[in-house]
């Protein structure tokens, strides 16, 4: 053991590397998966707190600096209170893609091809409709009322959520983990005033929210039966059942699976 850590000392500047690049690594994953959630506003919070806490050291405001001195000591405690749901969320996902973490590669094909065969059936019918496929970053900040149902990705359901006289057809259909979990969603609207005026407030909810976030969103126009795909604030359009079913693919099934069929 003494002779490996020794000949591993020999390579400084390639642990120096490993160091640096690891550190790097998680800082980024941990603002992946905060970006867009309330943790962002708190940890900005606590960098001011931080910077009048440097300049009142640096000016000689001893009280300021007292009182910041003794609250900063407690940081520790501070930061877990503070983001304790983050801290959760992040040892959950730690290694996992959230929307398949548990699924086999049958199941996470049939939940793709449900949900296809939702959303064609639903166009065919001219029944609009709005669905969200929470990835990496959380989403539960964003979503206004709503009514809780966890339940199994199938077809015929998501197609009686969406009919019109369904009392939670209004809004959008929330998919975490490959499950079906809020109905009746509101999400904020987008405000880049480059969108087409074409586009009404089901499009622009799935614009505005896959600017905060990484979800992926599927629109089912109820004027037209066309069928988008939205991700980054950009819009797919007119998707046909095999197109809808590549960009999910693409999308949603976790980087470098090497999940095979069972
Ligand atoms: N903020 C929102 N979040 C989620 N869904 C919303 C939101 N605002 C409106 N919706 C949904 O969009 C529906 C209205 O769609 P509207 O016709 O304005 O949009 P659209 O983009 O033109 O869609 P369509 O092509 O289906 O008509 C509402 O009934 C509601 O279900």
């Amino acid at each position: 053991m003494g002779g490996v850590v020794d000949y591993l000392k020999d390579f400084r500047w390639l642990l120096d590397t490993l160091d640096v690049g690891l550190v790097a690594f998680i800082i980024y994953r941990i603002m992946l998966l905060i970006k867009g959630t309330r943790a962002v506003q708190m940890l900005f919070g606590l960098a001011v707190i931080l910077s009048v806490y440097v300049g009142s050291q640096l000016t000689g405001l001893y009280t300021l600096h007292w009182i910041l001195d003794n609250f900063l000591s407690s940081i520790i405690l501070v930061i877990v209170v503070l983001f304790q749901e983050d801290i959760r969320r992040a040892l959950i996902h730690v290694g996992a893609n959230p929307f398949f973490a548990d699924l086999s590669y049958r199941e996470e094909t049939a939940v793709m091809s449900e949900l296809v065969k939702a959303c064609v059936n639903m166009a065919n019918k001219r029944i609009g409709a709005l669905i969200v496929i929470e990835r990496e970053t959380g989403i539960k900040d964003f979503l206004e009322v709503g009514v809780e149902i966890d339940a199994k990705v199938a077809s015929d359901l998501i197609t009686s959520i969406f009919l019109p006289y369904s009392p939670i057809h209004d809004g959008a259909l929330v998919i975490q983990q490959g499950r079906l979990k809020r109905a009746g969603c509101f999400l904020p609207l987008s405000q880049n005033p480059d969108i087409s005026k074409t586009f009404g407030t089901r499009h622009r909810a799935a614009i505005g929210l896959t600017e905060l976030v990484d979800a992926v969103a599927i629109v089912v126009s109820e004027e037209t039966g066309k069928i988008s795909v939205v991700v980054g604030g950009r819009i797919t359009r007119d998707l046909d059942s095999t197109a809808l079913t590549r960009v999910l693919k693409r999308l949603l099934e976790p980087r470098g699976s090497k999940k095979k069929a069972k």
